[in-house]
């Protein structure tokens, strides 16, 4: 169980919880069902991205897009405003901190994480580059600078119990957060 410390300047109906970790450690199957069980709206950083026009040159290298971060975080202000939102990016320094109650940061072996990039058809560099990203820690260590470390919980997510106890805990933090 995680205590739920809020932003002390902010008035949210629901609170904005930010789920990070590198590619294939199980963001979106979690937030798939966290989004089923609360009332809570999932926002897909990278699809809202593409579906936005939010995304800039291609970097052959690591196979992927730069994001304009500017267009997403003005297209994105509003909605995260209200409340109510779970956020899932493989990134946490671009956002604004005040966005957020809490981060859940997601962790997986390296050898399960392997085969979950190799079945997702990733291969040489890029593969290489995310398994280094969470044999370092790169992505806890990313929210831990850019948010109150009190607010940062690291999840591991290597089996489906460890899915449904993380699902049990973020609902519960739901709920202190809801109550207090
Ligand atoms: N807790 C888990 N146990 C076993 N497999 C998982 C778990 N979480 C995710 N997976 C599997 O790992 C793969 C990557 O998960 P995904 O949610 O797409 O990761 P991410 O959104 O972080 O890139 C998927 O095939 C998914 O079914």
């Amino acid at each position: 169980m995680v205590d739920a410390p809020q932003y002390p300047t902010i008035n949210r109906e629901a609170p904005n919880i930010l789920v990070t970790g590198t590619p294939g450690v199980g963001k979106s199957t979690l937030c798939k069902k966290l989004a089923e069980v609360t009332a809570l709206r999932w926002l897909e950083i990278s699809k809202i991205a593409k579906d936005n026009n939010c995304l800039q040159e291609y970097d052959p290298e690591f196979d992927t897009h730069v994001l304009d971060e500017d267009k997403l975080m003005d297209g994105l202000e509003e909605v995260m405003s209200i409340g109510g939102n779970i956020v899932d990016y493989h990134s946490s320094e671009f956002f604004p901190e005040r966005w957020f109650d809490v981060v859940f940061v997601l962790t997986a072996d390296t050898s399960s994480l392997y085969d979950r990039l190799n079945l997702r058809g990733y291969s040489g560099k890029k593969l290489e580059s995310n398994i280094e990203c969470e044999i370092f820690k790169i992505c806890l260590d990313e929210a831990k600078q850019f948010y109150r470390t009190q607010i940062v919980h690291s999840l591991e997510s290597i089996n489906e119990a460890q899915l449904e106890e993380n699902v049990q805990k973020i609902c519960q933090w739901i709920q202190m957060w809801l109550n207090n």
